[in-house]
Order: C-alpha cells, then sequence, then structure tokens
C-alpha cells in the first residue's frame, strides 16, 4: 500500500530510532532476526532489558577498530565481540570508544564470535555509520523477529531490501535557487539539492552563467564547520572555501558545491572524537582507524549527481586530491584539467596536510 513507509523511508527511521536510543529489528529471508541497538546511545536500562531476554549478545564493531582492539576479526570487514556476562554499559562504551584506550588498559584478551552468519551485523553496522554514531552495535539474535517488533512498535528492516538500499547513492532532487550576491561576485545564486533518503541537504552556488557547453571552473567542498566557519587551523578548508570562491569571483564564473559531509563523511561528534585522539598523537588516518572508521567515509558520486542534474558535463576541478577526479571521471563528467588549490597552510596544519600527501594520495 502507497501509504505505507518503503524501504528507504524504513531505513530512514531506523537511522533515527538509533540515534534516539531506540532498538531495530534486523531480519533476513532465512528467518533469523536480531534486535540492534547502537553502542554510543545505549542506556543501562535498555542494556539490562536486552540481557531479561536470555540470549548473549555480541558487540559488533569493524575490523578497523578490532586492529585497534587486537580482537580477531573473523568476518572479513567486522568482529563480533562476546560480551562476558558481567559486562556493564560502561564496557560496552569502551570497546565503541576509543577515547581512553591509553588510559585504560583494556579488559580482554576479546573473545570473537568465530561460527555463524554476519549478515545481520554489516547491516547493524552500516545502519550505525550511515547515523552518523560510532561504528559498533550491541546485536541479540531474535528467534521471532517479526512478532518481536510488532509487539514492541519497534522499526524491521529487511537485509535483502536494506543492503542495496544502503550501498546506493540517493537520488536528490532540486528544491529551491534563488539569488545571492556574494563578496566575490554579486552575480551568486544558491541551488539546495535534497536526497531521497532523508539525509542531509547539498548546496550549489553558482557564480555568473557558466556556459554549459564549455568545462566550468568547479570545486566540490565537503562541509567543515570547524575550518569553514570557526577559522580552524588544524585544516585548510577554510582558505580553500574562500580562495576557490574568490578565483570563480575573478573569471566571472564557476559552480562550488558545499557537500554536507562532515569530517570526511563521519559526522562533526566523530571528527571531533578524530581530533581528541589527534592530541594523543594519532595521525588524521590513524585516528579514523581507531574510531573504527575507513580514511574517507565520503560519497563523491553526489558532487557528479549535482553537476549533472544542473547541467554540467565537464570540469576544470580545484582540487589536490585525485580520488576526486577518479570519481568524477567514473560519474560521467569529464575532467578536462586540474586546478591547484594550495592555500592555508600554517605551524597547526603542516602535520595533517603532509599526511594526507603520503598516505591518502594528496597531491602537492
Ligand atoms: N575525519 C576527519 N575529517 C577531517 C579532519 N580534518 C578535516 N576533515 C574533513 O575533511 C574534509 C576536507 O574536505 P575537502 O577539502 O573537500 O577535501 P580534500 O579531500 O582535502 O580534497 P581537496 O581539498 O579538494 O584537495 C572536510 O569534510 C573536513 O571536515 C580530520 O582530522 N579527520
Ligand atoms: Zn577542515
Amino acid at each position: 500500500m502507497s501509504l505505507s513507509p518503503d524501504i528507504t523511508e524504513i531505513i530512514a527511521r531506523a537511522r533515527s530510532d538509533l540515534r534516539m536510543g531506540v532498538p531495530v529489528v534486523l531480519c533476513a529471508a532465512d528467518g533469523s532476526a536480531a534486535l540492534v541497538m547502537a553502542a554510543e546511545t545505549l542506556d543501562g536500562q535498555r542494556l539490562a532489558d536486552l540481557r531479561a531476554l536470555g540470549q548473549s549478545p555480541v558487540l559488533a564493531i569493524t575490523a578497523r577498530r578490532a586492529a585497534t582492539l587486537k580482537a580477531r576479526a573473523y568476518d572479513g570487514d567486522l568482529a563480533r565481540v562476546l560480551l562476558p556476562p558481567d559486562a556493564r554499559l560502561s564496557w560496552v562504551l569502551a570497546v565503541a570508544d576509543p577515547a581512553d584506550d591509553l588510559k585504560t588498559p583494556m579488559k580482554g584478551p576479546l573473545q570473537t564470535q568465530r561460527d555463524g552468519d554476519a549478515g545481520l551485523h554489516r547491516l547493524a553496522l552500516n545502519l550505525v555509520k550511515s547515523a552518523r554514531l560510532l561504528p559498533a552495535a550491541v546485536v541479540l539474535t531474535l528467534t521471532d523477529g517479526e512478532q518481536f517488533a510488532a509487539r514492541h512498535g519497534l522499526t524491521r528492516v529487511t537485509l535483502d531490501q536494506a543492503t542495496p538500499q544502503l550501498l546506493r547513492t540517493s537520488p536528490l532532487h532540486p528544491v529551491v535557487s534563488a539569488r545571492l550576491p556574494l563578496e566575490v561576485s554579486e552575480a551568486g545564486r544558491l541551488h539546495i539539492f535534497r536526497p531521497e533518503d532523508g539525509g542531509e541537504e547539498h548546496y550549489a552556488i553558482e557564480i555568473g552563467q557558466p556556459d554549459r557547453a564549455v568545462p566550468v571552473l568547479a570545486r566540490l567542498h565537503s562541509a567543515c564547520f570547524t575550518g569553514d566557519l570557526m577559522g580552524s587551523l588544524k585544516c585548510d578548508c577554510g582558505p580553500q572555501l574562500r580562495g576557490a570562491l574568490l578565483q570563480m569571483g575573478t573569471e566571472g564564473a564557476g559552480v562550488l558545491l558545499y557537500l554536507n559531509q562532515e569530517g570526511r563523511g563521519i559526522g562533526l561528534a566523530n571528527k571531533m572524537r578524530a581530533y581528541s585522539l589527534q592530541d594523543q598523537g594519532f595521525d588524521t588516518v590513524e585516528a579514523n582507524h581507531r574510531l573504527g572508521f575507513e580514511d574517507d567515509e565520503r560519497d563523491f558520486r553526489i558532487g557528479a549527481r549535482i553537476l549533472s542534474l544542473m547541467g554540467f558535463s565537464s570540469v576544470r576541478l580545484l582540487t589536490n586530491n585525485p580520488a576526486k577526479i577518479t570519481m568524477m571521471e567514473d560519474n560521467h563528467i569529464k575532467v578536462v584539467e586540474r586546478v591547484p588549490l594550495k592555500l592555508g597552510e600554517n605551524a597547526h596544519n603542516h602535520a595533517y596536510l603532509a599526511t594526507k600527501a603520503s598516505k591518502s594520495g594528496h597531491l602537492l
């Protein structure tokens, strides 16, 4: 029935439930099912209620986090850590969150599950990640997923439908655009694009009236609250943002996409967790890994989609990141030229920029 939520809408609900600390039920076609809670938003009462169901829960973490904790990841990209019978909420949080790894030696060694299928655990982690929470989820096997969800009023997500949905880029739709005179050019215009999956909106600033028949000067800028707005010296984002706009203003035409993928796609709270780890001596890539994330969790396809929707098919791309060029080419946007954007190096971000060059392939 069209009034019922489809899989995209059910996933959006699940994401918001997990952020609120509400459990969700995951079901597979073979009848297996699991009750899932995000470790980050779990509370003591819900953990006790979950334990009262009788089965032993596991804590699903990514292989990246497992490597830091020296836990064996038998499932490739993830590990299922067995909760010791006396494990409290603080134990769950200490496994999920690396903040105190160095201060508090881990209870361990951690035992991980080897037998059985990890499909529902993988879906749990993907959902928690897409909710911009720490990638760790408490998972309890259920025998009657459908009835359990109905009895407790919980959102139920099916593995077969959800997995392809989480892998694809949500379609985006233009919402509105309006004139926006800017310091760099009075001929500015702001366009808003909204994804169908309930995720964050993305923006495009169009400067002048770029001819769609020739390559446009373009920048894909990922949100950086600290650098773009606060003038943080820890990265180069603020100077890059303003430098790109200035170049477009000077040339009289260009398009800057402002993609709401804060912290290379891990969200601002997790980026601040990464910053704390950087203060403990880890570099930007190591910090992401200790948290359980990949170096870069952004979906660059979104940028190519927005350019296509705006009628652009080729660009002169302002970037030092070769991955952005590859992604554009793979998604039907021709990059005729890379325009370097070397701005804003200082004593605080020198090591960060050097790490991006040595570990993430950024061009100098
Ligand atoms: N996770 C994480 N994200 C960071 C850190 N420092 C900056 N960021 C984020 O990194 C992203 C930088 O985005 P961009 O400047 O578009 O991308 P880039 O990959 O550096 O590529 P170019 O600037 O085009 O060369 C922003 O989303 C920032 O919020 C960090 O230490 N950890
Ligand atoms: Zn930044």
